[in-house]
């Protein structure tokens, strides 16, 4: 996975949460709260053990791919950008 597509996906939804369009599942979600937002995360990654575990590799990348960009969203909403994180594991790598 390259970094350029995990920055675009955040820019993306930083200007959905600046503008809050209708249709926009980014502003659907932001608008029922951070609560709601980091219980989104907290399903996902449920759902990412489970098809790690019980299902296949297409179900196991497809719930990867949900659990990251509800990360991003919550990210997001800390004010914790890509960056933020690409430096820290920079700071652990050996
Ligand atoms: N990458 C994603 C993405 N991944 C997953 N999802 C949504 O996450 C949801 C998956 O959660 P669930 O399986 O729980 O589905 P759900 O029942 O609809 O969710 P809830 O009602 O429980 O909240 C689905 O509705 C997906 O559409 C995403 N929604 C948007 N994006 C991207 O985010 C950007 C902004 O999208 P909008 O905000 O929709 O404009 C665009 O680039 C999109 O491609």
């Amino acid at each position: 996975m390259s970094n350029e597509i995990v920055d675009e996906l955040y820019k993306v939804i930083l200007d959905r949460i600046e503008k809050r369009p209708t249709g926009s599942y980014t502003a659907e979600i932001v608008n029922k709260g951070k609560a709601y937002v980091a219980r989104k995360v907290g399903e996902e990654s449920v759902e990412t053990i489970v098809a790690s575990l019980a299902e296949n590799k297409e179900r196991f990348i497809s719930e990867v791919a949900d659990l990251i960009y509800h990360l991003l969203v919550l990210m997001a909403l800390e004010g914790v950008t890509p960056d933020d994180i690409y430096r820290e594991l920079e700071r652990r790598r050996k």
